[in-house]
């Protein structure tokens, strides 16, 4: 297939843009670089720097690449500034995706795969998750993506453009070549392995009192690799909707520090601190959607091995892609 990737410089873009020219498929990266990086798109691929908000760019890019299918990554996702600057999110992660959706409906391609997430769902009531849930976000961040799921069926109805929305719950891990190196770093699993590297001083525990079992939030968190394959099955696929895709396992904020001490070897400073506004106590994913439909099959079970390769990449690129 030709496959154009929107945002393919970025974190979860990059993976799967390598997976992708594993598997045979022709590769068009279109990125802004307004967060991701010129080194973490594969030499393989054809690049284009541009914005969504271009849509002359994009127009030309789509006409010059003429994918069958699209991966819509591009996007600000910052949860905490999304609540901060809402209008920043929305202008981007919808308005500015509405260009790609207009571009792909115009040059007659069948599919467009697009990031969701778990944060859709808010506060969920039910554990583990399934797509029924009711999908009430609590934050600008979340909803921006619900909104664009909901124009994406919209163009469905409208326009017979197929799409699937891919609601990540918690993405980590790395390849070989490929991992995550965003700033500024929120992430859970980098922060602790920058205590761990004694780039920083410690790592804080966002709240000690959830109705958990050590008190400390849960989440789920689903390599890189394994989403790399459900955009590839998403875009093989020829209906439309949306699948959770997480592991299944939940992991608490304590146990996934004790998880980076045990595999990196290394110890460092963990400090107790206040809530984090907006954070849900538990999120975990029920995937037997996407296992079903999409014939997805997770490889990494365990956080050790998804710790582990993280970590294997740090080491590799102690200075992560070393541009910003
Ligand atoms: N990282 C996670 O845990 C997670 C969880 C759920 C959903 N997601 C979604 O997955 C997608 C990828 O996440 P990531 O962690 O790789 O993020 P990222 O920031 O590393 O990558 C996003 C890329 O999109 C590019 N971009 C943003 N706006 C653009 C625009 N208007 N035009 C062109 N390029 C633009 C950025 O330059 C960046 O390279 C996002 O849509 C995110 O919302 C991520
Ligand atoms: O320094 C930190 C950073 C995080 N946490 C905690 O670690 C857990 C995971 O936090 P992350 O920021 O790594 O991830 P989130 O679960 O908040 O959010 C991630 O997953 C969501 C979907 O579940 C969204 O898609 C969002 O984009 C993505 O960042 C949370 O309980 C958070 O409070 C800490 O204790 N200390």
């Amino acid at each position: 297939m030709r496959i154009f990737v929107a945002g393919g410089a970025g974190y979860i873009g990059s993976c799967t843009t390598e997976y992708l020219l594993n598997h045979g498929h022709e590769v068009t990266v279109y990125d802004a670089l307004l967060n991701g990086h010129r080194t973490a798109v594969d030499p393989r691929a054809h690049f284009i720097q541009g914005n969504l908000a271009d849509a002359t760019t994009l127009d030309d890019a789509i006409a010059t690449a003429k994918p069958e299918g699209i991966i819509h990554f591009a996007a600000f996702i910052e949860v905490g500034e999304s609540m901060k600057l809402p209008g920043k999110y929305f202008a981007n992660n919808v308005g500015n995706g509405i260009n790609l959706a207009e571009a792909a409906v115009k040059h007659g391609v069948r599919k467009i795969v697009f990031s969701s997430t778990a944060a859709v769902y808010g506060m969920p009531k039910n554990i583990p998750i399934t797509e029924a849930e009711v999908k009430q976000p609590i934050n600008a961040y979340g909803e921006s993506k619900l909104m664009f799921e909901k124009i994406l069926g919209w163009f469905h109805a409208l326009k017979g453009l197929q799409y699937t929305a891919l609601r990540y719950f918690n993405a980590a891990g790395a390849t070989e070549k490929y991992g995550e190196d965003h700033s500024p770093e929120t992430h859970l699993i980098p922060l602790i392995m920058q205590a761990a590297e004694g780039k920083r001083e410690k790592i804080s525990v966002f709240g000690t009192d959830y109705d958990t079992p050590d008190g400390t939030c849960i989440r789920d968190y689903i390599h890189v690799l394994d989403l790399a394959q459900a955009h590839l099955l998403a875009l093989e696929n020829h209906d439309s909707g949306a699948f959770n895709l997480g592991s299944g396992q939940g992991h608490s904020v304590k146990a996934v520090i004790d998880t980076v001490r045990a595999v990196t070897g290394k110890d460092f400073k963990v400090e107790y601190a206040e809530r984090r506004p907006g954070d849900p106590a538990r999120l975990i994913s029920d995937s037997s959607a996407a296992r079903a439909t999409l014939g997805w099959k997770p490889q990494f079970e365990d956080i050790e091995s998804i710790v582990a390769s993280a970590w294997k990449w740090r080491c590799a690129h102690p200075k992560g892609y070393g541009d910003k």
